[in-house]
């Protein structure tokens, strides 16, 4: 079988990467794996690492990357082995400059990282996208949806700049319609569709 695709889907706190990613999916049929939802379901399921993950998401900042990568690796070959599609959305990852070196260490060459796909919004709108959005998850609260937004600035957008060094970023305005941001989605998307 060939090297699965993967396209890395980023963006604040609230740009709509998971509402994207869930519609992609079910359009195309990629393989939608979200390092939050991840991370999540350690603590939900009282992983080795659960109580740690849970401590530091309840900051806002940034789970070690060899716990989340190593997440993340075995996801793809669980999936992998069941013969779904080669494309991976992987959501809200890498969030750190150490997390991309970590991935590159791991995962490396057993996947083909497109490029990264970032969802562009204004922080006002994100932070009340986050306040409104009803999944009951605990930090969704005023006080550490700011530390989310720092978390993002400080540590991400160093890695979000270096994929525009490298030509592999691509940017979606995020502020429209759901319909709209996901016609421009689509457009960036049949890239991977190409070679
Ligand atoms: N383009 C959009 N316009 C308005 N609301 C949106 C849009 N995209 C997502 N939302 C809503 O905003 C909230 C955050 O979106 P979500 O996809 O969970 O963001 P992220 O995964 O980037 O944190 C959700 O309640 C979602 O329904
Ligand atoms: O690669 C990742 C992805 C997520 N997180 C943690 O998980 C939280 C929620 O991330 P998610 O992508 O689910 O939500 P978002 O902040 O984008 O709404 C973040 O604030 C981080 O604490 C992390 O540490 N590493």
């Amino acid at each position: 079988m060939s090297v699965p695709n993967v396209v890395f889907v980023l963006g604040a706190p609230g740009a709509g990467k998971g509402t994207q990613c869930t519609r992609l999916s079910s359009k195309y049929g990629y393989t939608h794996l979200s390092a939050g939802d991840l991370l999540r379901a350690e603590v939900r399921d009282n992983g080795t690492d659960g109580a740690l993950i849970a401590g530091i998401m309840k900051e806002g900042k940034i789970v070690p990357s060899s716990i989340t990568v190593s997440l993340l690796s075995r996801a793809i070959e669980k999936v992998s082995g069941e013969g779904t599609s080669p494309t991976f959305l992987i959501d809200g990852f890498p969030r750190t400059r150490e997390n991309w070196s970590t991935w590159q260490e791991i995962i490396g060459e057993k996947v083909n990282v497109r490029f990264m796909l970032l969802y562009e919004c204004e922080e006002t709108v994100c932070i009340d996208r986050v306040l409104k959005r009803q999944e009951g998850r605990s930090d969704d609260t005023d006080s550490i949806v700011r530390k989310r937004i720092a978390s993002h600035k400080s540590s991400t957008v160093p890695i979000i700049e270096d994929f525009r060094q490298m030509g592999k970023l691509r940017v979606v305005p995020a502020g429209a319609a759901v319909d709209k941001v996901f016609e421009d989605t689509e457009k960036v998307l049949e890239e991977i569709n190409k070679v």
